[in-house]
């Protein structure tokens, strides 16, 4: 969209407070495009100023900001959601398709902790492509009473361009983040002393990387990405990037799904995906942990559904780690929306713990970060309540205007794995490079540091041994 009229002129920012006391009066206009030859990643190629929510090629993609309404704090996704519903309330809209998607949609991102110093927001695209299964459209966004721009003239500005500068083969690799890999693997046995004193059961404990700049479009990482791992969730919001497989929230009608993963099993070369599958599903550690994580979402969803079901655990296979997995389904009860939902299931103990208040308070107090967005929920919610929010996981937050609000000028790249007192601390450290691994070769950085020396994955017992 560059030099385009709508993302020439952003729309405002406002606190979510601010917003929901005197939302702005937004005009949408959804309208039915040609779906023959459209490709969301390529139309993200070379772009910076995006956002994005891509699976299996299809979904929705934006440009420009009509509004971005930001939140702080403990209150922050109850606050967001009734900026969103204020928002509704003073905006008019066409939606010949009423589908999930069309019409009125914002996007989100939210904070892990309620502490973070980064915003958590929802940000409104001044233009939004969406693809599903039965045809493409386009939203456009403008101020109440000024003409919509013509979508053929929008998708002749949007044509497919060129990637933009690709990174350096002589960039510096991945710089270590809040901890060197050492005190990393020392704060997991703090908090493994913290579970043994009966503190909690599990901690999913963090840590991030920093690659310095300069670093490629924001469209061509998020094209990689939605090449490199179609099943998963290729999203990227107010500067958090990444490819999620964990489906937090999927609420269409009144019918949810969820998506728990816990517990992991590295590839390595030489392991056959059928063995390590057997040993991850045979693994004491890592279904006791699976099972935390899978009772604290049934807990947090049962209160808000008439129905709710979690099936059998299965092994979910992805081209870096495989996870065991629990799909939940259920109906919610009356006419609670995604971002109150939301509100009840972050942070699940597959990113927290269990009990989840002690927890967070042993992650604040031991992981010596701000995680901003990583772990939190991010996707989008429509006019209704309705959508679709992962959790930020395989992710990185971008530096928006220079620097996060951590103060950082590179790349924050994460990983983390669940705790157990039985974890090996190199065995974990490992876990997370190999989560950071996607988002690493999206950016096309080497994806072992050169801190990593003491960490030797394959050959470690209690993982299998390649053959
Ligand atoms: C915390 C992360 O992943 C979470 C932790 C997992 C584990 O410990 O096995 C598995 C999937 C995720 O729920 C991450 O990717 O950073």
């Amino acid at each position: 969209m560059t030099g385009h009229p709508i993302a020439a002129h952003p729309g405002p920012t406002l606190t979510a407070a601010h917003c929901q006391a005197a939302p702005p009066a937004l005009s949408f206009t959804t309208t039915p495009i040609r779906e023959q030859g459209l490709s969301l990643p390529a139309l993200l190629a070379g772009r910076d100023d995006v956002v994005s929510w891509l699976h299996q090629g299809r979904g929705l993609i934006g440009m420009g900001h009509a509004l971005t309404i930001e939140a702080r704090g403990p209150e922050r996704i109850e606050e967001l959601r009734s900026a969103w519903r204020a928002t509704i309330g003073a905006a008019w809209w066409r939606d010949p398709l009423v589908r999930p998607g069309t019409g009125p949609v914002a996007m989100g991102t939210i904070t892990f902790s309620p502490a973070s110093r980064e915003r958590s927001a929802l940000i409104v695209p001044s233009v939004l492509i969406g693809h599903d299964t039965h045809g493409a459209w386009l939203t456009t966004v403008v101020p109440a009473g000024q003409p919509h721009p013509s979508p053929e003239a929008i998708m002749a500005a949007l044509h497919p361009q060129q990637p933009g500068p690709q990174p350096r083969a002589d960039s510096p690799g991945p710089q270590p983040g809040s901890l060197s890999e050492q005190d990393w693997c020392r704060a997991v046995l703090t908090v493994q002393e913290r579970m043994r004193a009966g503190q909690a059961d599990k901690v999913v404990l963090a840590r991030d990387v920093v690659l310095p700049g300069p670093h490629p479009a924001t469209g061509d990482l998020l094209a990689r990405l939605a090449h490199s791992y179609p099943t998963c969730w290729t999203f990227a919001v107010d500067g958090m990037v990444g490819a999620s497989p964990e489906m937090l929230l999927n609420l269409e009608g009144r019918r949810l799904f969820s998506r728990v993963l816990a517990g992991t099993a590295r590839r390595n070369q030489g392991t056959p995906t059928q063995d390590l599958a057997h040993w991850l599903a045979g693994s004491a550690k890592n279904t006791r942990e699976h099972a935390l994580a899978r009772a604290s979402a049934l807990e947090a969803l049962e209160p808000l559904c008439s129905v709710v079901e979690g099936g059998e655990p299965f092994v979910l296979e992805l081209p870096n780690v495989l996870h065991l997995a629990t799909d939940i389904t259920g109906v919610v009860a009356g006419d609670t929306g995604a971002l109150s939902l939301l509100g009840a299931l972050h942070p699940t103990a597959a990113v927290g713990g269990t009990p989840t208040a002690a927890a967070t308070a042993i992650i604040e107090q031991v992981e010596g970060m701000d995680r901003g967005r990583y772990a939190g929920p991010v996707g989008w919610v429509d006019w209704h309540g309705e959508g679709q929010w992962c959790i930020a996981l395989r992710s990185a937050q971008l530096p928006q205007g220079g620097s996060t609000a951590s103060g950082e000028t590179g790349i924050r790249v994460f990983g983390g794995c669940g705790i157990m007192p039985d974890s090996d601390p190199v065995d974990e450290l490992a876990e997370t490079q190999a989560k950071m691994r996607p988002i690493l070769e999206a950016l096309a950085a080497p994806t072992h540091s050169a801190h990593a020396a003491h960490a030797t994955p394959s050959a470690h017992a209690t993982h299998p041994a390649p053959r």
